[in-house]
């Protein structure tokens, strides 16, 4: 695996992505903490690519783990004009971008909403959005951790079946990590413009679980189950369950196993 370097991911970068300042570093806790503690003084968009992290955060609390080398682990930061009501779609938006890369590479990728990347049904990446106000604009750190391989120790530590994708980690890392940012940095500045709503198509051609039955889970507790009907014009997952259509801002989706009760 070849070393990650901020001038080798600059010069594959596409225009789009040609203003992003960019920085690796061998280990820290969390990029995304870390770019959240500079939002104020950062005069453009940066990236942080990390080797390894101590403290990864995921999304609604959790933890992300990982081993150094086994995955491609960065953060964004992107200031939006806003306003703050239009920032809804954003994690679905940077899920597109994500997908649509891993995609074009070779990597047959689904999204489970809001954005989890699936191969072959399991998770082979996570996506973690966090947003700050500051007096003339809107921050977002977007966090993304992506497995390129998955050794069997942290499988059995995470818990679950995770995907990997070996074919990636042959990959120049520079190139991969060019490749992500270079359509990430043109989705997010489309996204500034227009809003989740161009997007929506896109999103729908890759859920995952287009017409399967699932249920809505806040903290582990079934809140609400229907057939997922995809996103609307502002990311909401669309649920059709018996009281008619109901749309979804919030929340972890599961498969609905047979016999599952709300
Ligand atoms: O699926 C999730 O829960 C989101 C996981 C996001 C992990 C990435 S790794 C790089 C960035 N830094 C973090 O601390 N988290 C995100």
């Amino acid at each position: 695996m070849n070393n990650l370097s901020a001038a080798a991911i600059s010069a594959h970068c596409a225009t789009s992505a040609s203003h992003i300042a960019i920085e690796t570093v061998a280990e820290t806790g969390s990029t995304n903490a870390d770019l959240l503690a500079r939002i104020g003084t950062l005069p453009g968009p940066v990236l942080r690519i990390a080797e390894n992290q101590t403290a990864g955060r995921g999304r609604a609390g959790r933890s992300w783990l990982s081993r150094p080398g086994a995955a491609l682990m960065f953060s964004l930061a992107w200031r939006f004009k806003g306003p703050l009501h239009n920032m809804s779609g954003l994690p679905m938006a940077v899920g597109v971008a994500l997908a649509e890369t891993i995609v074009s590479l070779g990597v047959p990728v689904q999204i489970k909403w809001p954005n989890d990347l699936l191969r072959d049904g399991a998770k082979l990446a996570g996506i973690l959005v966090e947003t700050q106000k500051t007096d003339d604009a809107i921050w977002a750190v977007i966090g993304c951790g992506l497995n390129l391989l998955m050794p069997d120790e942290l499988e059995a530590q995470i818990g679950r079946e995770v995907a990997s994708a070996p074919w990636l980690a042959q990959m120049d890392r520079n190139q991969l990590m060019a490749a992500l940012l270079g359509r990430l940095a043109a989705v997010l500045a489309e996204f500034d413009d227009t809003g989740f709503a161009p997007f929506t198509e896109r999103w729908n051609a890759l859920h995952a679980w287009h017409g399967k039955d699932v249920v809505l889970l806040d903290n582990g507790a079934v809140m609400q189950q229907g057939r997922a009907a995809g996103v609307d014009a502002i990311g909401r997952l669309l649920l059709d369950t018996d009281q008619g259509r109901v749309e979804i801002l919030s929340g972890d989706v599961s498969l609905r196993l047979s016999g599952t009760q709300p």
